[in-house]
């Protein structure tokens, strides 16, 4: 099958500055691929290029089998950008309807079907929308003509947890009819979800791809079990992934790499009131990630953390 994105060497310099260096990526058809990365890593400058709005410094990209710069390919791509500019006095409501006209493939009530699902306000100018009801008015716009490829980028910033949820199920439902996905983020989190594959940026360069399911159990969480009782540290001691070990009282805390499954057996010979596993957070992958498995990347990894966003 052929693949929806292929990149093989793509560098995008601007200037001397690196926006993106040797990307290799396959996407492939029917499936949601997290495009993960702190602030500046180059996810906004690959997505560009794959909708030729910007032009590579060198190397090679298809998208849908295409080059990006044939005609006829943007049509076949529904896309948010991560700034939405959106202005004038027209109603946003006009503004979709306008669009839905010109584009091929908009259902009739399809915009309004969305926006109800989205709780989007479309009797407002699309100067005034608040920050929440333009990404709304974006999402809708990408993906009212259901596009074979979904191009998303920071779809959930400025979604309230209800409306990221709805969000999320419009993805699903993409994902389910045979279409393709490609969503950007900062935070795992906001992605893991719904994602089959997820590819981790930084610097410019791809570090990771991973099935989202291997890259949960190399996740590091902080984990807190309450007690009904002191219990004693040794019983917990020495069990495989967890670091950071402090037990006082009836309380526990530590660190985990990877599966939680040896302390929850540990935890459950006591009566265990309350636990609290905080999600885990990306930065805290890469460091524990990257500096076991790859000495190189653990370098620019470590490096990047220190850098202003
Ligand atoms: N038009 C531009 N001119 C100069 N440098 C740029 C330009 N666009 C991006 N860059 C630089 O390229 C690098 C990658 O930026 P990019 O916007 O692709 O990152 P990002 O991962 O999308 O980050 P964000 O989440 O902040 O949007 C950054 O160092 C950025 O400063």
């Amino acid at each position: 099958m052929t693949a929806v994105v292929e990149t093989e060497g793509l560098t995008k310099f601007y200037g001397g500055r690196r926006g993106l260096e040797d990307l290799d990526l396959e996407i492939r058809p029917g499936e949601v691929f997290g495009y993960l990365g702190p602030n500046g890593a180059g996810k906004t400058t690959t997505i560009r290029l794959l909708l030729d709005v910007i032009r590579p410094t060198r190397g090679r990209m298809t998208v849908l089998g295409q080059d990006p710069r044939q005609a006829g390919v943007r049509s076949r791509i529904g896309y948010l950008p991560g700034e939405l500019a959106l202005e004038g006095r027209e109603k946003a409501r006009e503004f979709l309807a306008f669009l839905g006209a010109v584009r091929d493939g908009v259902p009739k009530g399809r915009i309004e079907a969305l926006a109800e699902r989205l709780e989007a306000d479309l009797s407002v100018p699309m100067g005034k929308l608040s920050k929440g009801n333009r990404q709304k008015v974006g999402l809708i716009q990408a993906f009212m003509h259901e596009p074979e490829f979904l191009i998303l980028d920071e779809p959930t910033s400025g979604l309230d947890p209800l409306v990221q949820q709805e969000f999320l199920a419009m993805v699903r439902e993409v994902r389910a009819s045979g279409r393709t996905v490609l969503m950007s983020s900062h935070v795992l989190a906001e992605v893991e979800d719904v994602s089959d594959r997820v590819g981790i940026v930084r610097g410019g360069r791809l570090v990771a791809v991973e099935d989202i399911s291997a890259l949960r159990e190399k996740a590091v969480r902080q984990v807190e079990f309450h007690f009904d009782a002191p219990v004693p540290r040794e019983a917990f001691e020495n069990l495989p992934g967890v670091r950071e070990l402090r037990v006082e009282g009836a309380g526990l805390r530590c660190t985990i790499d990877g599966r939680p499954d040896a302390l929850i057996k540990a935890a459950a010979r006591f009566t265990v009131v309350h636990m609290v596993s905080a999600e885990p957070d990306l930065e805290e992958i890469f460091l524990t990630y990257y500096s076991q498995s790859e000495e190189g990347e653990a370098r620019d990894a470590h490096a990047g953390v220190e850098e202003p966003a």
